[in-house]
């Protein structure tokens, strides 16, 4: 199992190149299977889940080209309608091809996704709205099985909980669906609007994603696309904070800055000088210490619970103390204890993280539990004095694209042990 051996030496300073989104590039693989055409996708982040889903995919039948960062799917021969247990649990985001293989198809069966080190993760409100369109779904021996007698009908759904994956499925599943299906309290994260973007690139009519209310009315057939992933707002969130713990200077590159406010907010409030160009984000902490700030994770515009482990580690460093509360995951700090053992002092009050900086970390060994709590390691482990062993990275692949590599261009001295 690889390793990251990560050995403090000051602060990070230089340009970064940003990978397109994980959790955009996902449901947009998926959306290919709402047709019958060519989709090409390009800015496409080599990731452990972007293979996960591409795999998936094949399976169904569908026949990939990986060429750098270009993913060309052809979905024309779609001959199997199960997604295996042994992919859905490595990757959660397999939920999504419920909805546009039940869209097309008028049947799935897909495993559930289950609990994962986070929180329990229920799919109760994917499987609600699928019904609301007309869709009958069983539950049983781990799989959810879901036909329906012609198409989907439009419905007016209400999630009584904002979900970033129970919109995208819906959305996708209405957008075949007979008549206009209307989402209410939808989430409004990017990638939401990406996906709608590329789905009415592909005859879709899809409006007001971004807002809590989508509008879809269904169209019987769709073509392929060519669509440029969004870039990563979580992978360039974290190479600025790693850049301001350790009281450094660096550009992001195909960054967008659009879709990180809260998060650019919270470190000018850690005393970063922060600006901003169509493409780019510029981080200058002049040499300075970070001043601990106080989080509360709420979905889009709110602050992102993916960022939340990151300023964690930030907070452990900075000066004065920090509370961070979690609000969308019941069991999102499993990183406090790592952290701790490389002397952080955080203390857990209910689903508050109480950190108190003012304290030199020291490297320790390891081990990651997810994919956030994997990179607030590897900033902890760029400030603290001495080695720091990173073990379980599999975690980090899923969703940064060549990590080490990217902190080494930046000065960090960092390297994977196979
Ligand atoms: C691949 C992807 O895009 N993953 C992101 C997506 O995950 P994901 O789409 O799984 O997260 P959701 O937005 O659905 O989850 C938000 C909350 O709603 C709950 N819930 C969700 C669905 C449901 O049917 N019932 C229910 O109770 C969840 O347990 C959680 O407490 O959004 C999360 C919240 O921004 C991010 O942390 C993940 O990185
Ligand atoms: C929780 C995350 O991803 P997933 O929903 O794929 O588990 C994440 O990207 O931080």
């Amino acid at each position: 199992m690889d390793k990251l051996k990560i050995q403090g030496n000051g602060p990070l300073n230089g340009s970064v190149t940003i990978s397109g989104a994980k959790n955009a590039a996902l449901p947009l693989l998926m959306a290919s299977l709402l047709t019958d055409e060519t989709s090409r996708f390009y800015n496409v982040p080599a990731l452990r889940d972007v293979r996960t889903t591409l795999s998936l995919l094949e399976q169904l039948g569908a026949r990939t080209e990986t060429d750098g960062d270009k993913v060309t799917i052809n979905t024309s021969e779609i001959t199997n309608l199960i997604a295996p247990y042994e992919l859905v649990k490595t990757m959660r985001a397999s939920i999504l091809v419920l909805g546009p293989l039940l869209a097309k198809f008028g049947r799935a069966q897909v495993s559930l996704p289950g609990g994962c080190a986070i929180g329990a993760r229920p799919v109760n409100l994917h499987l609600a709205g699928l019904e609301q369109m007309g869709a009958h779904i069983e539950v049983d021996g781990g799989y959810i099985t879901a036909k329906v007698e012609g198409r989907l009908k439009g419905a007016n759904i209400f999630m009584d909980m904002v979900s970033v994956g129970a919109t995208e499925n819906l959305m996708m599943a209405a957008v075949l669906a007979d008549g206009t299906t209307i989402l209410e309290n939808a989430a409004r994260e990017p990638e939401i609007v990406d996906l709608a973007l590329c789905l009415n690139g592909m005859g879709a009519k899809v409006s007001g994603a971004g807002t809590d209310r989508i509008q879809i009315s269904g169209v019987t057939a769709l073509k392929g696309c060519d669509h440029s992933v969004l870039p990563d707002r979580i992978e360039t969130g974290t190479f600025l904070v790693a850049a301001a713990a350790t009281g450094g200077r660096i550009r992001c590159e195909k960054a967008a800055p659009e879709t990180l406010d809260a998060v650019l907010s919270k470190l000018r409030e850690a005393g970063a000088r922060v600006e901003c160009g169509e493409d780019w984000i510029e981080l200058d902490m002049q040499g300075k210490k970070p001043r601990s700030v106080n989080i509360k994770t709420a979905p889009h515009p709110g602050f992102p619970t993916d960022m939340q482990a990151q300023f964690v580690a930030l907070n452990s460093v900075a000066q004065g103390t920090g509370v961070v509360t979690e609000t969308i995951f019941e069991n999102r700090f499993m990183h406090v204890p790592e952290l701790q053992r490389m002397g952080a002092r955080i203390d857990l009050e209910a689903n508050s993280a109480v950190c108190r900086g003012d304290n030199q970390l020291k490297g320790a060994q390891v081990m990651a539990t997810d994919l956030r709590a994997s990179a607030s390691l590897v900033i902890a482990g760029l400030v603290a004095k001495g080695d720091t062993i990173v073990d379980r990275i599999y975690h980090l692949d899923r969703g940064y694209e060549k990590i080490e590599v990217k902190l080494r261009g930046l000065g960090a001295k960092i390297e994977r042990i196979k």
